[in-house]
C-alpha cells in the first residue's frame, strides 16, 4: 500500500494553497448560522466557488468539514481562558484533537502575551503529528519570532485586535515586512473585498485568508444598512 510521508503530505499542502483563497467559516457565535450542519454546508458551498483552503474552527467542525471536502484545513479552536489573553489554539491539547480531526495545517495565537504554552512549544508539537504550523501574528515581532522559532506561516490576523478599536482596512504593511523578512504569510484580517485579496498578493502574500466577507451574513448584511443608512438624496430629496 502507497502511503505519503509526512514531507509529502506537507509539500501538498503548500501547492494546494499556493497564492489561493482560504475561505474561514465562523459563523457569528451563537448566531443562527451557529451550527455544524451550517458550517459544513459553507465549506462545501466555498469549495465550489474554487477557494483553495478552508479555515474552521472546532474539533467537532473540522471533524464534519473534513469528511466533506478534500481542500486542506485550517484548524483552529477558539477558548476564554481566565488568565491569559490568548483565544486562538492556547493548549498542546487543542493542538492535539485538530490533527486528530483531520486539520492539516494548525493555526495558534503567537503574540507575545501571558499565554499558557510558549509558541515553541506548540511549533513543535504541531510538527510531530505532521501538521504545518501558522502563526497567528498581531505584529511585525511576533511574526519573526515565529518563523525563527521554525513556524512555516505567518499570518496578519491578529493586526488590529490586541488593543484599542480595530481599523476598517487590513494590514497590508505588515504582510510586506514579514514577506521581506522571508517569511511565507498568509493575509488575513478584513480583507473584505476581492480587490483588497489581490492586493495582498501583490503585497507578497503566500495566500489570503477570507472570513466575514464570505460566510459571516450578520456582518455583510449590517455593512449594506450602515451604507444605506448614510445616504442623502440630493434628486428629488427623498426616495419614496
Ligand atoms: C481576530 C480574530 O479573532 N480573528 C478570527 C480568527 O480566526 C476570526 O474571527 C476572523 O474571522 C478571521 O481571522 C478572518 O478574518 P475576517 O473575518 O476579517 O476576514
Amino acid at each position: 500500500m502507497f502511503l505519503m510521508s509526512d514531507l509529502d503530505i506537507s509539500t501538498n499542502v503548500r501547492q494546494r494553497l499556493d497564492r489561493g483563497l482560504i475561505v474561514s467559516c465562523q459563523p457569528v457565535l451563537g448566531g443562527p448560522m451557529d451550527s455544524i450542519v451550517i458550517i459544513t454546508a459553507m465549506a462545501r458551498a466555498a469549495v465550489e466557488g474554487g477557494c483553495h483552503g478552508l479555515r474552521i474552527e472546532g474539533a467537532a467542525n473540522v471533524a464534519a468539514v473534513f469528511s466533506a471536502v478534500s481542500v486542506p484545513i485550517v484548524g483552529i479552536i477558539k477558548r476564554d481562558l481566565t488568565d491569559s489573553p490568548v483565544i486562538i489554539t492556547p493548549l498542546l491539547a487543542d493542538v492535539d484533537s485538530l490533527a486528530r480531526a483531520g486539520a492539516q495545517v494548525i493555526a495558534f495565537d503567537a503574540t507575545n502575551r501571558k499565554r499558557p504554552v510558549p509558541v515553541k512549544q506548540l511549533i513543535e508539537r504541531i510538527h510531530q503529528h505532521g501538521c504545518l504550523a501558522m502563526a497567528d501574528a498581531s505584529s511585525f515581532e511576533d511574526g519573526l519570532n515565529a518563523y525563527q522559532l521554525g513556524c512555516d506561516y505567518i499570518g496578519s490576523t491578529l493586526s488590529g485586535y490586541t488593543s484599542g478599536v480595530a481599523p476598517d482596512l487590513p494590514d497590508i504593511g505588515l504582510v510586506t515586512q514579514l514577506k521581506l523578512a522571508g517569511c511565507e504569510v498568509i493575509a488575513e484580517g478584513r480583507y473584505n473585498s476581492p480587490e483588497l485579496a489581490a492586493a495582498a498578493l501583490h503585497a507578497g502574500a503566500f495566500a489570503v485568508t477570507v472570513g466575514s466577507a464570505i460566510t459571516r451574513i450578520e456582518r455583510i448584511s449590517s455593512w449594506y444598512v450602515t451604507s444605506l443608512a448614510n445616504v442623502d438624496y440630493p434628486v428629488g430629496g427623498t426616495s419614496r
